[in-house]
């Protein structure tokens, strides 16, 4: 026999062996060897073509792997989808479920030690209790031969890393979203008391069709802890670090095992900067100088590389990466809030960021079915430097004995808003005090509270000092909803002060800031009168609000860290209470039109006596021409119903302050009844919820101008 046919034969013993093939395949194979006489790489191609294994596969049989593909005799290893510090990530086909999957082969070395396997099982446990649409699913884990892997959701996109480089640094509206459906993602680990501990663009994927964001690799950085947990790790005592140097929070720079989910809050806002310019946070040439950066450098300015960034943007990343953890969004779902408004698409999903297969550049353009979402065309963003991918994975890194006294490079005076930057290295790492310094300096040097304005859309803005409130109805109350959604009363705070628009936004302001209206009502409001918006969707008045924060730039009242946004339920409540606890703000009932407008009968024991129209209203009524609550807002109470920026549960009240509602879910709320309600549904307590894309003529928005901290 010639050496090709004995190769040819080799290749056939190894598929036989690899049992990756039936029987009746195998004989095809033999039979068209017989007859063809191919050399090893055609009858390798010939076995691609017939569509039986992958290319890896096939190099792997050459090469007398194949039986090594079959894992734990359930899954068929199909190709190498990445390596990192971690290990391998394989696309693999699950024969016992009928499905492919993305299995993670942990590396030898991460898990010498038995305290390390046990740790690896624990987090691999949590995480398959983890179910959120941003949050990859873990099904399985094992070991074999030494060797474990855990088994999760095949994901079908590209990690963001991966996304920058190919295409560049993303549109604004793009990056927000990815970061903010991370940040839901984190919400949901945060909620069952899972820290990252690793994020970084390489450990977000993006959907290449559309679909949702996904976090990968919760928890498994704390693999990287030696058994003798934290005290073998302080870089101050041994100079280890775990993570990744480019988005490492100072705290878990110094100590890895002692972080909480503010750590994963400030990597997020590394890995948003990144996302904006294709730049990490600090440059340096060892891992040693970017950990001492996050130390003590001030945030890196997002303005001077992307010119076409809202300033807002660059306050929230630098908000995320405050040197003391205190001084940051204290939960995702805060920084998951403050992005909304600069996130046109349709929550949850995103839009798909590559193009498929080719790899070619695509249009970022919002979706088409979002009317003025569409951002102002982006100059290309110029980078200053070489986009420097993120990189390299995460490692456990050693600092040389003598590197922990170094001076840090600094930045000139002025590059930060506080135009000052303190960082006086004294002893070893005297890095927090530094950051909260500088954070602290930011944050109080920031303006005042405006007096109460109108602003460029017309609303008139009245302020309101916040305070402590009773949300939610007593059992007792007449009207009240029987399903439980508006209770038990609860004591909670809302902070303030803050602003509120007293109306609700009219057609004719809604119109001259977004182009057109929805708006059932049009015809009417083009003859000049001012009825309410209506038929707007969630997101469309998340766009106003951001468009009226990008049109008040500049005037007197406008401060640095504050944004106009729909109101919070609690904020709502709060407001719309103006300190009363009977079922309206005027009292225990409420008269139409004068009071508020709604679907009056003469029935509702609700109703005060008034005027009952003849039939049923079909539009709003002209806003502010009912008597104001205390607080001087007018038809919180009726009119149109008032989308809210929480997620609607019906359990979903929370205690405390700010509370923001759930972290997710289907329907947004909405507040206040409208004119097709009766008395009962505009009470104060009153609560619904609706899709954010529903468009309904019957609700419509009013906005407040808050601090982003508040
Ligand atoms: N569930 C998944 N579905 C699809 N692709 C995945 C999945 N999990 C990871 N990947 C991809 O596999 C590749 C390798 O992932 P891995 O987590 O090992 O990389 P890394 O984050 O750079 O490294 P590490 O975190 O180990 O330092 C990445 O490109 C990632 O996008």
């Amino acid at each position: 026999m010639s050496s090709a046919a004995d190769a040819t034969a080799m290749f056939y013993q190894n598929l036989q062996a690899s049992r990756l093939l039936t029987d009746a395949q195998l004989r095809d194979l033999w039979g068209w060897i017989a007859h063809a006489r191919p050399d090893l790489p055609a009858a390798a191609r010939e076995v691609s073509r017939r569509g039986w294994l992958t290319p890896y596969q096939i190099r792997e049989v050459a090469r007398g792997r194949g039986a090594a593909l079959k894992v734990a005799s359930r899954y068929v290893l199909l190709t190498v989808l990445g390596e990192g510090g971690m290990g391998r990530v394989y696309k693999a086909h699950d024969t016992r479920m009928g499905r492919d999957v993305a299995l993670k082969v942990i590396r030898r070395e991460r898990l010498t030690h038995s305290v390390a396997v046990v740790r690896f099982e624990q987090e691999v446990l949590a995480l398959s209790a983890m179910d959120h649409p941003n949050v990859v699913k873990v099904y399985d884990a094992e070991e074999v031969d030494g060797y474990h892997f855990y088994v999760m959701e095949l994901i079908d996109g590209t990690d963001l890393t991966k996304i920058v480089r190919e295409v560049g640094p993303l549109p604004v509206f793009q990056a927000c979203d990815v970061i903010r459906q991370a940040a839901l993602g984190l919400q949901h680990a945060h909620e069952r008391g899972l820290v990252h501990r690793d994020i970084k663009p390489s450990n977000i994927i993006a959907p290449r069709h559309g679909g949702a964001v996904k976090l990968v690799d919760l928890g498994l950085a704390r693999l990287m802890e030696p058994p003798g947990g934290a005290d073998a790790l302080r870089i101050t005592q041994e100079g280890f670090v775990i993570g990744t140097p480019d988005f490492v929070a100072p705290e878990q720079a110094r100590n890895p095992t002692a972080v909480d989910i503010r750590a994963d809050i400030y990597a997020l806002g590394g890995t948003l900067y990144f996302a904006l310019t294709g730049l990490v946070p600090y440059e340096g040439a060892t891992p040693t100088e970017k950990l001492l950066k996050h130390c003590t450098d001030p945030p890196p300015d997002l303005l001077s590389r992307r010119a076409d960034a809202p300033p807002l943007l660059e306050q929230i990343v630098h908000w995320c990466m405050a040197k003391e953890p205190d001084h940051r969004p204290q939960t995702p779902l805060q920084l998951a809030a403050a992005l909304q408004p600069f996130c046109p698409t349709e929550a949850p999903g995103s839009e798909a960021l590559l193009a498929p297969a080719s790899g070619q550049r695509v249009p970022m353009v919002p979706p088409e079915a979002h009317p003025g979402a569409a951002p102002s065309p982006l100059p290309a963003p110029a980078p200053v430097t070489q986009p420097s991918i993120a990189g390299p994975g995460s490692q456990v890194f050693k600092l040389a004995p003598h590197e922990h006294g170094v001076s840090v490079r600094r930045r000139p005076r002025g590059a930060f808003p506080t135009g000052t930057v303190l960082a006086v290295l004294g002893g070893l790492f005297v890095f927090a005090a530094l950051g909260v310094a500088v954070f602290l300096a930011f944050i109080n040097t920031g303006p005042t509270v405006p007096k109460p304005f109108t602003n460029t859309a017309g609303l008139k803005m009245v302020r309101l000092e916040g305070g402590t409130f009773k949300m939610g109805s007593p059992e007792e109350e007449p009207g009240r909803a029987d399903d439980g959604r508006e209770g038990p009363v609860r004591e909670v705070t809302v902070r303030g002060p803050f602003f509120m628009s007293s109306t609700e936004v009219t057609h004719g302001q809604y119109v001259r800031m977004m182009g057109g209206a929805p708006s059932r009502g049009a015809a009417l409001a083009a003859r000049g009168t001012s009825l309410p918006v209506d038929s707007v969707t969630w997101d469309e008045a998340n766009e106003f609000c951001r468009k009226l924060l990008e049109k008040d730039r500049g005037q007197a009242w406008a401060r640095n860290g504050w944004a106009y946004r729909l109101p919070t339920e609690a904020e709502w409540e709060y407001a719309c209470r103006a300190n009363t606890t009977t079922p309206f703000s005027c009292g225990d009932a409420i008269a139409f039109p004068t009071q508020a407008v709604f679907l009056a009968t003469g029935e509702d024991p609700l109703e005060r006596a008034g005027d009952v129209p003849g039939k049923p209203l079909r539009f709003g009524t002209e806003v502010g021409k009912t008597k104001p609550n205390d607080f001087g807002l007018y038809d919180m109470h009726g009119n149109v119903a008032e989308w809210c920026s929480d997620w609607f549960r019906i359990d979903a009240y929370k205690e405390g302050a700010d509370p923001t509602g759930p972290a997710d879910g289907d329907m947004r709320v909405i507040r206040g009844g409208s004119f097709r309600d009766r008395a009962s549904g505009v009470r104060s307590a009153a609560r619904d919820g609706k899709r954010p894309t529903d468009r309904l003529d019957y609700v419509g928005f009013r906005v407040v101008y808050a601090p982003l901290q508040k």
